[in-house]
């Protein structure tokens, strides 16, 4: 099983040891408008996905593509120096505040 850590982590290696070959260097040397591409191309198929279960993963499409988002983002995220622990403490602050409704500020006061 991999983890979303241990994914970031080998986007990492690949971003500071190159090696021939990787479709991560690929994504690196081709810069951020390649990786943005990929990212809404992905974002896209997560969507078609969950709309249109694909004849060939069925029920699987959803969780491939899911799959393919989160690579990508993390590609992206290394890309523009983002850490995965920012990600995680930017989570962790919004624990148990922004899911019930009645705590959301109210439009006129945004
Ligand atoms: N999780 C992934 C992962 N998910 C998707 N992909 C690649 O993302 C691409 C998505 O397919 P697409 O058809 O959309 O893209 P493409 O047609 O191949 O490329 P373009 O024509 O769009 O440029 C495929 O080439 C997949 O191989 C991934 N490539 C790598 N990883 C992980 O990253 C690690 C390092 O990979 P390399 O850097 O290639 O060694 C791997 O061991 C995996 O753990």
């Amino acid at each position: 099983m991999q983890n979303l850590d241990e994914l970031y982590n080998l986007v990492k290696e690949r971003q500071n040891n190159p090696k021939k070959g990787s479709y991560t260097d690929y994504l690196f040397s081709e810069g951020l408008d390649k990786i943005l591409k990929k990212v809404g191309e992905e974002s896209t198929e997560v969507i078609v996905a969950a709309k249109n279960p694909g004849k060939k993963r069925g029920d699987g499409e959803l969780v491939y593509e899911s799959a393919d988002l989160l690579y990508h983002l993390c590609v992206l995220w290394a890309q523009q120096g983002v850490t995965f622990d920012q990600i995680k403490e930017e989570l962790a602050k919004r624990e148990g505040l922004m899911s019930q409704f009645k705590d959301r500020p109210e439009i006129k006061d945004l």
